[in-house]
């Protein structure tokens, strides 16, 4: 809020703000790029989230930029543009993102599939999933990430990020499928599930902010990349696990987003598109250049 030189006070418009609002991943999957974000720069105010809330936030001019579901750019392609050399993605298993099922998978027509409130990126492509692979499922529910109560109410439960994780290494007796994996046997593509998606009406209107962020987002992933140690110690201290776990997971993801990655990435677009997912037909607009 400011206050008006009459004394009311009145919403900041995020273009006239001189300082920027930054939403990020709270999950331990974007520690690459946001671990070593400058937390110190006054004029930079974080808002970490889990990816719903994030594209939420970006959608209603809560943060101006920030690491969305690249579902939820696609769905407003028209007003987005995506930061260069910036993602969540994978070219095959993802390690965080998996679906858990009583039954195998070509057993869950007409049964209950449950998704989770963070997601849509994942739950997404779920849909795309199974629906491609001719699986329909009575209905799908939306509950909060937990995997006991979410296979109470569903044959299958997919989860996400620390979530996924977490269960993925407990004795949880389902059959797992990993989504990166499904959606590269079944496409031969990468996957993007998360990206950096900035308002056009901001590019427009105030590029070199735009700049500010992308540089400083970018410094972030360079930082993080050139010194993975760290990154794995603030893992392991937010969910455990041994350092060759981390290892293990993050050697899967990869941070970058060019015409390569995009490909990927436009394919699950065209998908979601044909599955009625998203309103329009939707293509990754790259922003700015990657030094
Ligand atoms: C790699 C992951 O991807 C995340 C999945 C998202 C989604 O499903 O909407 C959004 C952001 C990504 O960071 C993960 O969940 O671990």
């Amino acid at each position: 809020m400011e206050t008006k030189a009459n004394g009311a006070l009145q919403v900041a418009d995020p273009l006239s703000r001189t300082h920027v609002r930054i939403g990020h991943i709270k999950f331990t999957n974007a520690l690459p790029i946001c671990h070593f974000l400058d937390r110190s720069d006054p004029e930079i105010e974080f808002l970490p989230g889990a990816p719903s809330e994030l594209n939420a936030w970006l959608a209603d001019g809560t943060v101006d930029a920030g690491l969305c579901s690249s579902f939820a750019y696609a769905y407003n392609a028209d007003d987005y543009v995506a930061l260069r050399g910036l993602s969540v993605s994978s070219r095959g298993p993802v390690g965080s993102i998996f679906f858990f099922s009583k039954r195998p998978l070509e057993e869950l027509n007409g049964c209950v599939v449950a998704l989770p409130t963070i997601s849509a990126s994942s739950s997404n492509l779920l849909r795309i999933l199974l629906a491609e692979a001719g699986i329909t499922p009575s209905k799908y529910v939306t509950l909060e990430p937990d995997l006991p109560s979410m296979l109470e109410q569903a044959e299958a439960a997919l989860l996400i990020a620390d979530d996924a994780l977490y269960w993925s290494v407990q004795d949880h007796g389902c059959h797992l499928y990993d989504l990166g994996e499904e959606w590269n046997v079944r496409t031969g593509h990468s996957m993007t599930f998360a990206l950096c998606a900035i308002p056009k009406r901001l590019v427009r209107e105030n590029p070199e902010k735009v700049r500010k962020i992308h540089r400083f987002f970018l410094e972030g992933k360079r930082k993080g990349l050139a010194d993975m140690d760290a990154v794995i110690a603030e893992a392991t201290r937010m969910l455990g696990q041994t350092e060759e776990f981390w290892r293990n997971y993050f050697n899967k993801l990869r941070y970058d987003l060019d015409e390569e990655w995009a490909v990927g990435a436009n394919a699950y677009f065209d998908a979601a598109y044909r599955h009625g997912l998203i309103p329009k037909p939707a293509k990754v607009e790259l922003w700015g250049d990657e030094e």
